[in-house]
């Protein structure tokens, strides 16, 4: 029988590329914020132990949130970057469940189209190197040649790699909460950047599990990227993929 999970949401950066009038995960995607999608994914699931949503310290839009008194949603202060808050995250756990070892999830507040059937395959999936969802490379991939400020066009194709072996990270993570710490704290004593758990752990020596994730699994990032998450959303509630729990 698989053991609940308590899942940490990231939810304190300031949406600098979407250029919108608040932090991008309070912009509405079908009449409700998008971190209020996203935390919907995981409230009251019965794999799901408690969710806790790193909020920035200057977040003023948080206490308008639909889940802002649940009981089992709780929120600690984000950091300056995203390993920040995911590190932050795993302390404020370790404090208010008395346990440093247990396996946590790690999902993008920015990424409100997970589905019930993708999360609970990821809660399913048993690995002691931790895994994460990603998706294959499905366009050939170019690696630029180094950029030349003097050149009219500064991205030139240095090389086309194989993309057999390229995958795009997307969340949830899945790793044990305090080798996860060990790792994020390893990565920033040694000035490494980190752009999510897996490559903390990677730095660690860990190789985590790739599970294939999903095309619908959008990280909204850029303006664009929200009328297309309306657009899969409609489409999901309709096939109803999104809900059941
Ligand atoms: N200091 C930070 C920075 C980011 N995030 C969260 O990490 C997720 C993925 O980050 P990203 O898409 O880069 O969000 P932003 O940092 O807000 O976007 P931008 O880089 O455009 O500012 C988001 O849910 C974001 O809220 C966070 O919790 N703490
Ligand atoms: C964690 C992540 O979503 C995996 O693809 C991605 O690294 C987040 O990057 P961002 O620049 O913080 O959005």
């Amino acid at each position: 029988m698989t053991s609940s999970l308590w899942i940490i949401i990231p939810a304190a950066g300031v949406g600098q590329r979407m250029q919108a009038h608040c932090p991008k995960q309070y912009l509405s995607l079908a009449g409700q914020s998008i971190l209020d999608r996203t935390i919907e994914i995981f409230v009251d699931h019965p794999l799901i132990a408690g969710v806790a949503v790193g909020v920035s310290p200057e977040d003023v839009y948080w206490s308008e949130s639909k889940w802002y008194q649940h009981a089992s949603v709780h929120t600690f202060s984000g950091g300056k970057e995203r390993s920040d808050t995911v590190l932050k995250g795993l302390k404020f756990l370790a404090k208010m469940t008395g346990n440093e070892q247990q396996e946590v999830l790690v999902h993008d507040a920015a990424r409100p189209l997970l589905t019930q059937k993708k999360l609970e395959q990821i809660i399913r999936h048993d690995s002691d190197q931790g895994v994460l969802l990603a998706m294959p490379a499905r366009d050939t991939v170019k690696r630029q040649l180094p950029i030349d400020t003097s050149l009219a066009c500064t991205s030139s194709v240095d090389i086309t790699l194989d993309r057999s072996g390229i995958w795009l990270a997307q969340t949830p993570q899945k790793f044990v909460s305090g080798r996860l710490l060990y790792a994020l704290e390893k990565a920033q004593t040694e000035g490494v950047v980190i752009t999510d758990e897996c490559s903390a752990m990677e730095f660690a020596g860990w190789h985590p599990d790739l599970l294939v994730g999903e095309s619908s699994n959008i990280k909204v990032t850029f303006p664009e990227d929200l009328l297309i998450a309306e657009a899969l959303f409609s489409y999901l509630r309709s096939s109803n993929l999104h809900f059941n729990k």
